[in-house]
């Protein structure tokens, strides 16, 4: 493997032929970052890893042939965004059929000629580039930027899941607007929405350790998923979040609770069991949070151990 010029797009070329590697990685390294492999065990490992925008894949290939790479790639959903372009020296209709059935993108016929091969990589590109802005803005929230409930569910589910076979602890904090409908009755939704996306930012920033995950649950609700997390780590964890949010200090007069946004937290850690479900996690959190809201708002509760 060898990396040929940088760029934001990565291009993959598996081959068992040194010539023609070299012959296309010199048509496209204007284009992207250019690896290669020389085999197809060894391509799916580098994709893997690095998963590339575009991977040029040789049809005929000693041992795993173009067409077994691309069956192990497609089925692999860590690689979904990695488009592929056979290369091969057939070129019937029905060779050409059978790669794009295959599920490669498109199809590059040898002899290589570099204008074709060039035209081919950057339509591509801008397809992959314009389909990665989809699949941000499909796990979006329009309003705040944070990720959606829709990413949240399956990103829970995902976790929930490695916490319980690692043997970790997964925590949860559910997070509330106090008195958002009376901010909203005082300065209107438009302002209202300002208000959520000045919260959700106050909440993004807090969500610094790796693997955090902030979403917007729903209206003035939102959920941050803390994995690896213990209850006696949320004892702290809630009130702080608060604190953020209070000093942002954004004026709400009529509110009972204090003369400024606040919000109110429910926290809870769980050390996922054969049977439990996210639902569980996401149940108790919510109790916590209407215990929160009972006990005065501007606050964090922490679901107790079971
Ligand atoms: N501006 C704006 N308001 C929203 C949005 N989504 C929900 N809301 C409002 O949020 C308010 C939530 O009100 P409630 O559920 O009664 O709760 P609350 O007034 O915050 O009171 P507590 O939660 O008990 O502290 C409602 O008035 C909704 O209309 C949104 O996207 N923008």
């Amino acid at each position: 493997m060898t990396a040929v010029t940088q760029s934001d797009s990565t291009i993959l070329i598996i081959d068992d032929n040194a010539d023609t590697i070299r012959l296309l990685s010199a048509m496209v390294r204007g284009q992207a970052r250019v690896l290669f492999a020389t085999n197809g065990a060894a391509g799916i490992d580098i994709a893997r890893l690095q998963r590339p925008q575009l991977i040029l894949l040789d049809v005929e290939m000693a041992g795993m042939d173009g067409f077994a790479v691309c069956d192990v790639i497609r089925r692999d959903p860590a690689l979904r965004s990695s488009a592929i372009i056979f290369v091969t020296a057939q070129s019937s209709p029905e060779a050409e059929i059978a790669c794009l059935d295959a599920g490669a993108v498109d199809f590059i016929p040898k002899p290589l000629n570099a204008a074709v091969v060039q035209a081919r990589v950057r339509t591509h590109l801008r397809l992959q580039a314009a389909l990665a802005t989809l699949d941000g803005l499909a796990h979006q929230d329009g309003l705040t930027g944070l990720f959606n409930r829709r990413h949240f569910d399956s990103q829970l589910a995902t976790e929930f899941a490695r916490h319980r076979r690692h043997g970790m602890p997964l925590g949860l904090a559910l997070v509330d607007v106090d008195h958002f409908k009376l901010y909203n009755d005082q300065y209107g939704h438009q302002q209202g929405d300002a208000c959520l996306k000045a919260v959700a930012g106050a909440i993004r920033e807090g969500a610094r350790r790796p693997g955090e995950l902030a979403a917007r649950y729903g209206g003035e609700e939102f959920v941050v998923l803390l994995p690896n997390t213990r209850r006696e780590e949320l004892l702290t964890y809630g009130d702080w979040l608060c604190s953020r949010v209070t000093m942002l200090d954004l004026p709400h007069p009529t509110a009972p609770t204090a003369p400024a946004v606040t919000i109110s937290v429910g926290l809870c850690s769980m050390l996922p069991a054969e049977g439990d479900t996210p639902e569980a996690l996401l149940h108790k959190a919510d109790m916590a949070l209407y215990e929160a809201k009972a006990a005065g708002r501007n606050r964090g509760v922490v679901a107790g151990p079971d």
